[in-house]
């Protein structure tokens, strides 16, 4: 009997981990006689911990090495949280498979329980790294203070409980993943805040000549979410963004159709410019190139403008 053996390169992040370690069961479940391995590898974005992301400014800041990593041969698979995956795919790599998306949206995490965006006190402190998170709030809340946060979830979580900050917010589905779910205070509604492109989905990329790897992900792709992160990634690309920018964007395909909701806000949340449209699953990069652009028009271009041109 012939023992199939694949390696996957991950992050050493807690929550890296379990995603690695969520596509080595659900591999090894689907294909019996294969043993799938995992090798750490340390991105420039688990290095640099002292400066904001949004200065780093660096597209690929966590996947860089593990590209490096694929592209020599030393490990078959990269798993990664997709939003954190640039729309540009290396030459000689392909995104071949995303897993079953995770609920898509923010939480707020507070200190105390079933707090809400519109019910912080006034002035509340508010975390995060993420200028999505922060202009999208300030849109709905102007009066709140935004801070700096970064590390990993749990550091994040960390931070916060030693802090004197009202709240902070980071993704449902690492939260969860981690076992973390008893500091979630709300779940942001979709209308409220739009989550990142990809967000509660993993990104499988692999060499594109790797037709033994490419057969065996076939067994854990997603299909439907598949349809819904390629609209995503397509409005964004489209707006030039990497994960840095305050885009939010989320595509659900329904029984009539694929659908798409973004937003584009200034970084002081003053000005925004959000949009749904439906279009066909057939091609799912047309809905999100059409939206991008209907956004553009309609005044987006303003904001990406004076953000790139910093
Ligand atoms: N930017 C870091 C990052 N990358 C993926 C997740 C969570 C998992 C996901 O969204 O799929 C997080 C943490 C967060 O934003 O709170």
């Amino acid at each position: 009997m012939k023992i199939n053996k694949l390696i996957i390169g991950s992050r050493g992040s807690e929550l890296a981990l379990w995603q690695a370690n969520f596509v080595k069961n659900e591999l090894e479940r689907k294909n019996k006689n294969l043993f799938v391995e995992i090798k750490i590898i340390n991105t420039k974005g688990d290095k640099i911990l002292d400066v904001a992301l949004s200065k780093i400014g660096d597209k690929g800041l966590f996947t860089k090495e593990l590209e490096k990593e694929l592209l020599v041969g030393n490990i078959d698979i990269a798993v990664h949280s997709l939003k954190d995956l640039q729309t540009e795919i290396p030459k000689g790599l392909i995104l071949t498979a995303v897993t079953k998306r995770h609920p898509v949206e923010d939480v707020l995490i507070s200190k105390k329980n079933k707090t809400t965006i519109s019910s912080l006190k006034e002035n509340a402190i508010v975390a995060t790294g993420s200028l999505r998170r922060k202009a999208q709030l300030l849109h709905i809340r102007p009066d709140v203070k935004t801070v700096e946060l970064r590390g990993n979830v749990p550091t994040r979580i960390k931070k916060f409980l030693e802090s004197d900050w009202d709240a902070i917010i980071l993704a449902r589905a690492g939260v969860e993943r981690l076992k973390l779910s008893k500091y979630i205070s709300s779940y942001i509604p979709i209308k409220e805040i739009l989550p990142a492109v990809g967000q509660g989905a993993l990104g499988i990329e692999i060499k594109e000549d790797n037709f033994f790897a490419q057969k065996i992900l076939e067994s854990i792709n997603d299909e439907k979410t598949f349809v819904e992160v390629r609209a995503e990634r397509a409005l964004l690309k489209k707006l030039e963004g990497g994960c840095q920018v305050p885009i939010g964007a989320y595509a659900e395909l329904k029984r009539n159709g694929l659908y798409l909701d973004a937003v584009v806000v200034s970084l002081d949340g003053s000005m925004t410019f959000r949009k749904k449209i439906r279009g066909s699953k057939k091609d799912p990069e047309k809905v999100g190139e059409k939206l991008a652009n209907q956004l553009l028009k309609a005044g987006a271009s303003i904001i990406l403008k004076e953000i790139y041109n910093k």
